[in-house]
């Protein structure tokens, strides 16, 4: 039996960190209000439930809007048996997620306060906790998809858990591979002295992490399925076939949709393996957690409590820097200032290894060209040019110029330039 009555829109409740908003609807005239609510809370990434009493509203264009606005879950009320038993287990289910998201795991491994990180960190831990599925991690070098398979694994409830086995697939020697996978029995080839276990054994009942799974090898993507299909292999040199049951999770920095279309990549392996796909945020997409990381690293370079004071500058200059190696970039960066630093001032500028320091005579000269270019280009648009002739007048400058610093060979202006002299020859004439 259901026990709502429809006679409020809204109910707010906060269950130990997890608040959420049950927005009740049983007039179309509601409508409007309980999309502007439930919009407003996933805006604050706050969960919303909407029951709607009234069943010929229910209809699927209505259900998705919803959705699209950022409920949580929609319900009609006549067609869900048990209703407020399956609320209250959705919000059970929502705040074992908020307290593993406390848990000394993630707060000493995975630091991030950020709305980005915090919802993909949720998102792995209700499909490590709450499933068995296979995930498919995607993201820059860097990002932590390696943490993040870690906490897969070590959220995932299965009684008797086995082992996590990482393997990169990138590392893996040709020759090796099979037994890499499979094990190999005592004698199976040449310098096979002892019996070897491998990773469909050694994950069995655990967790089987393939880093760079876009590189894995033709023969050994088919390998793969039909030992996730069938749950059993064979080990190289072996007569008998073992059972194994892992949960398998793949991570990639290339987009595995392109490596399927490019036929690199099967296309059948790539379904099994994306039952759940977890985008992580690079760290240009979460720069409000750098001062929390650098602090943490600061922590761990200097191996003590009380480490210096960080200025200013630096935090500025740490926060809007690029990180192509994101987060593992960010950390050897400040591996170098911790280590440049001496005594128990604040950290400064100087602490800056000149291989990390922007190129500040270089920009500042490129940025002082590019804003005499501007103005050179403005005075020749006020007096009347077109495009064409700016191009024209830029290709002769810079064929002058290429010139004179070759000390007048054409020959070297024209390699410089990457054109022929015949092309120098010809705009010269022109
Ligand atoms: N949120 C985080 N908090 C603390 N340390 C982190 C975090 N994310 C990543 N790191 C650290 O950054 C480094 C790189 O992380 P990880 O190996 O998980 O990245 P990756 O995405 O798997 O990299 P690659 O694609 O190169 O394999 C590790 O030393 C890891 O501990």
């Amino acid at each position: 039996m259901n026990s709502f009555s429809s006679s409020r829109l809204r109910i707010n409740r906060d269950h130990a960190g997890c608040s959420l908003c049950i927005v009740l609807v049983d007039n179309a005239d509601q409508l409007e209000e309980a999309k502007g609510i439930v919009h407003a809370w996933s805006a604050g990434q706050q969960k919303s439930i909407v029951v709607i009493f009234d069943t010929c509203l229910c209809k699927a264009a209505l259900v998705w809007e919803l959705l699209f606005q950022g409920a949580s879950y929609v319900y009609d009320f006549e067609n869900t048996p048990f209703l407020n038993k399956v609320i209250e287990e959705q919000i059970g289910r929502w705040q074992t997620v908020e307290s593993l998201l406390q848990t000394s795991f993630v707060r000493e491994n995975l630091l991030g306060e950020s709305q980005a990180w915090k919802s993909t960190i949720r998102e792995m831990i209700e499909v490590a906790a709450f499933s068995q599925s296979s995930v498919l991690i995607i993201g820059e070098s860097g990002t932590g998809k390696e943490m993040l398979s870690k906490l897969v694994h070590h959220f995932d409830t299965r009684k008797n858990k086995g082992e996590l086995v990482l393997l990169d697939c990138s590392a893996i020697a040709p020759e090796l591979s099979g037994s890499e996978f499979f094990g190999h029995e005592k004698g199976a080839f040449t310098g096979a002295h002892n019996v070897r276990e491998g990773a469909f054994s050694l994950a069995d009942q655990g967790t089987l992490f393939l880093d760079e799974i876009g590189e894995l090898p033709a023969r050994l993507q088919s390998e793969l399925l039909r030992v996730i299909q069938e749950g059993m292999y064979k080990p190289v040199g072996g007569n008998y076939w073992k059972k194994t049951n892992f949960r398998l999770v793949g991570a990639t920095n290339r987009t595995l949709h392109e490596e399927v279309s490019a036929g690199h990549f099967r296309l059948d392996l790539f379904y099994r393996l994306s039952t759940w796909v977890c985008k992580v945020p690079c760290l240009a997409e979460r720069q409000e957690d750098i001062p929390l990381l650098v602090e943490r690293f600061l922590h761990r370079f200097f191996g003590r409590a009380d480490i210096p004071r960080i200025d200013e500058s630096v935090m500025e200059y740490l926060i809007d820097r690029q990180y192509r190696g994101n987060v593992r970039e960010l950390q050897q960066v400040v591996q170098r200032i911790a280590n440049r630093h001496v005594g128990s001032g604040p950290i400064t500028l100087s602490d800056i290894p000149s291989l990390d320091r922007p190129e500040c005579r270089q920009s500042q000269a490129n940025y002082s060209t590019y804003s005499g270019y501007e103005r050179a280009i403005q005075n020749i648009l006020d007096q009347g040019c077109n495009l064409d002739d700016i191009k024209k007048l830029t290709s002769q400058i810079a064929i002058d110029l290429a010139i004179k610093s070759e000390n007048g060979s054409i020959n070297k202006a024209a390699e410089r330039l990457g054109i022929t002299t015949r092309a120098i020859q010809y705009n010269k004439q022109k």
